[in-house]
């Protein structure tokens, strides 16, 4: 099963007539947690051996979650018992685990640092994450934009959003829509030659070429592209001769409307020590930004992580989570895998409250730190150039009643404090005056885009 998924992986990588050559003649068996794979002669395995086996040992470490998960190849029609210790196991140990990031991308670094051109098949190594998809991605406010241009760049060559520029905070979800753009189009065409790499890697395999003297096979290789996507541009800042090149391929891949999708914690303009030339090209398409999820959002992809893992999350402990993790969708995934993790640490297969409040203990405690409603105020104020006892105080003044209203909301948001602990907070008010503040910014944002901008400026100040 296991060597399957592997084959429908690699089916994506490595042509067909050399998966029909030497994957297919292997035979795969799943014994003591790894993946024995059993060539039926020594070409075969010397081949499997030199050319593929990093790629299998990736996919199937992906497949089964499990980093250090091993992959055998040895010779014969059965698994060999472990060999006495002074003979030499005719075994290949699949290589070190690569180093797997947050995204899975694996290791290419091996790619332009030997004199030996690479196997053809590992240069079109994609390091696409199968796991992000379309399908696992939740949409809401936030990401809605950036989401359906996603979903047209990944589907149509020829959408004019060239390139497609996706910027916003940290683990908000670039990397995800990216991988996502990636593997629909490979969906689409599974021949393309689609690369999803790191702005960081990008110039690393450069280094790695120059020295190496493989410029000419570097630059073919980026520039005969269908689809590349470079995530954190920002690091290209400063580095002049990768700016260059990058320019050079960027140029390439647009003469020959090949797609190209850049990701970046910033807008275009806002990019230091990048080249004007190339923010301007960056321009060219469509820049779509994901700003931080609403809670709604929050929730909604808390419960479908929480699906996928195959646990059922009561209402209020997805509201309680999806409240208290608010600044980016990093955090809240690592609050529910703490939460899984204690689960099965105590045997235990309904969550409750308590549990969660129980489980998460210490970041509860330094969220709490970083977002009081005493820091909210103070913030509010700040921004809007009044006193924090104009908050509390009983002025209907709109210069005064207007960040009142926003700094309640902002409470409501951002704090676990219930609607009469807000309205004490706030000069001993009403909850229903608390209602009312909520429902009034909730429709300003929606009419005043300056009234828009002022709230997501005080959350990301809040929450960053
Ligand atoms: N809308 C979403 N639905 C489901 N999962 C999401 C969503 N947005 C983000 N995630 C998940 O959150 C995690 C962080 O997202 P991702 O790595 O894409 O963030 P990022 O914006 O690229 O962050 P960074 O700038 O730090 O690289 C990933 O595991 C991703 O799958």
């Amino acid at each position: 099963m296991l060597w399957q998924q592997c084959l429908q992986q690699l089916e994506q990588e490595v042509p067909n007539s050399e998966i029909n050559t030497w994957l297919r003649a292997l035979h795969a068996i799943e014994k003591r947690q790894a993946l024995y794979l059993l060539a039926p002669n020594t070409i075969v395995l010397q081949q499997v051996h030199e050319h593929y086996l990093p790629r299998i040992a990736f996919h199937a470490r992906i497949l089964t979650g499990d980093n250090e998960f091993d992959v055998l190849l040895q010779i014969g029609s059965s698994v060999a018992p472990p060999p006495p210790r002074e003979t030499p196991p005719p075994t290949f140990p699949s290589p070190q685990p690569p180093k797997l990031s947050d995204n899975n991308v694996p290791n290419r670094e091996r790619e332009w640092n030997s004199q030996q051109p690479a196997p053809i098949s590992e240069r079109f190594a994609n390091a696409l994450n199968p796991r992000m998809t379309f399908a696992n991605f939740v949409e809401g406010k936030s990401n809605q934009l950036a989401c359906a241009t996603s979903q047209q760049v990944g589907d149509h060559a020829d959408t004019g959003y060239n390139p497609l520029f996706i910027y916003g905070g940290v683990g908000l979800g670039k990397t995800h829509l990216m991988h996502a753009i990636g593997n629909r189009i490979l969906e689409c065409d599974p021949s393309a030659r689609v690369i999803y790499v790191y702005a960081e890697r990008f110039v690393n395999d450069m280094i790695s070429a120059i020295r190496n003297s493989r410029m000419e096979e570097f630059k073919q290789h980026y520039r005969s592209l269908d689809a590349l996507l470079i995530d954190d541009i920002q690091f290209f800042a400063g580095k002049d001769r990768s700016m260059e090149e990058f320019f050079h391929t960027f140029n390439a891949l647009l003469e020959g409307q090949k797609r190209i999708i850049l990701a970046s914690d910033k807008f275009p303009r806002d990019l230091e020590g990048i080249e004007d030339r190339l923010k301007t090209r960056f321009n060219w398409g469509l820049t779509v930004q994901i700003e931080s999820p609403d809670l709604e959002t929050r929730v909604a992809i808390l419960r479908k992580k929480a699906e996928d893992a195959g646990l059922r999350l009561p209402n209020e402990v997805s509201f309680f989570i999806g409240k208290r993790f608010h600044s980016n969708i990093r955090d809240l995934e690592g609050a529910l895998q703490r939460v899984i993790a204690s689960m099965r640490l105590k045997c235990i297969t309904q969550v409750t409250l308590d549990f969660v409040q129980n489980a998460l203990r210490d970041q509860l405690a330094s969220q709490d730190k970083m977002v009081s409603m005493g820091n909210i105020k103070k913030i509010v104020a700040q921004y809007y150039n009044i006193r924090v006892t104009d908050l509390d105080a009983k002025s209907r003044n709109r210069s005064v009643a207007r960040p009142r209203q926003m700094a309640m909301a902002l409470s409501k948001e951002l704090t676990n404090h219930s609607l009469p602990e807000i309205g004490d907070e706030f000069g001993g008010r009403d909850h229903t005056t608390v209602i009312h503040a909520c429902r009034k910014v909730t429709e300003l944002r929606e009419s005043t885009p300056k009234l828009e901008e002022d709230y997501r400026i005080l959350f990301r100040t809040l929450t960053s």
